[in-house]
């Protein structure tokens, strides 16, 4: 059985006295519920240091990580500064740095591979715009992403890696993804798994939704077969909110 992964996004949100409360609100809670699943918090990075500890249940990422290890890139922060101060995960691929930050397929392959060196925890985002949605192109334009930036890897390293697919106009809009197109997007992105490497290292890959997922709809999309979880943005701000989608999996 693959594990069930719920994560938060909190993009560039929240003050640092909101964001350690709610990573602690957090964290108390799953320690009396006994979670079934695992819990992520992707943070800005400049948070990362205040929430990380050991004891802690919810596991910590960053939204992003420079490929380089070190040098001449001012204002960037490396996969190797990340995982040396204790950060477990990195986001790679989420739509708002392919669309507002340019970031290529090939500057995204960089990026795994250097999170991989430092063992970061990749959750690599892939999703389609609604252009491409209504053109039908949507398979191909998500197969293509995992082709360009993943698919180079050999087999013990993508079996470290967790997809999140997130379709662009879902993203903070309101509007999901039907649990069955979700589903058939994920068992077409297992297919290609299957295809590129083994029907054993499909099978215990965790494809995760994103987008515009929330309480109300969590149980029905967050329950589909080939779903493994989700990557929440705006409902992952409020605690309340959060666990009552991880409840989903009690
Ligand atoms: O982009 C997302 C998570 O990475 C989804 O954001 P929303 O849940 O706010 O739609």
């Amino acid at each position: 059985m693959r594990k069930k992964i719920v994560a938060g996004n909190w993009k560039m949100n929240l003050t640092l006295e909101e964001a350690k409360t709610l990573h602690k609100d957090i964290n108390e809670a799953l320690t009396t519920t006994n979670s079934k699943c695992d819990v992520y918090h992707f943070a800005p990075s400049i948070y990362l240091n205040s929430l990380i500890g050991n004891d802690q249940v919810v596991k910590t990422g960053a939204q992003n990580g420079y490929p380089a290890k070190n040098g001449a890139f001012t204002g960037e922060v490396s996969m190797q500064q990340l995982s040396g101060i204790g950060t477990q995960a990195v986001l790679i691929g989420h739509s708002e740095r392919r669309q507002i930050f340019n970031e290529s397929a090939s500057f995204l392959k960089e990026k795994v591979d250097s999170a991989l060196e430092e063992d970061l925890k990749i959750f690599f985002c892939c999703g389609e715009s609604l252009e491409q949605r209504e053109s039908g192109k949507f398979k191909e334009t998500v197969i293509a992403q995992l082709k360009n930036s993943l698919f180079h890897l050999n087999s013990t390293d993508f079996s470290k890696i967790i997809i999140a697919y997130e379709p662009i106009w879902a993203i903070g809009t309101g509007k999901t993804a039907s649990p069955e197109q979700a589903n058939q997007m994920h068992k077409s992105i297992r297919e290609a798994i299957a295809h590129a490497y083994t029907q054993e290292i499909a099978e215990k890959t965790s494809i995760l939704y994103g987008g515009s997922c929330k309480p109300s709809n969590a149980d029905e999309l967050l329950n589909q077969p080939d779903i493994d979880g989700g990557l929440i943005g705006g409902a992952s701000l409020k605690a309340s909110d959060f666990l009552e989608i991880i409840s989903t999996y009690n």
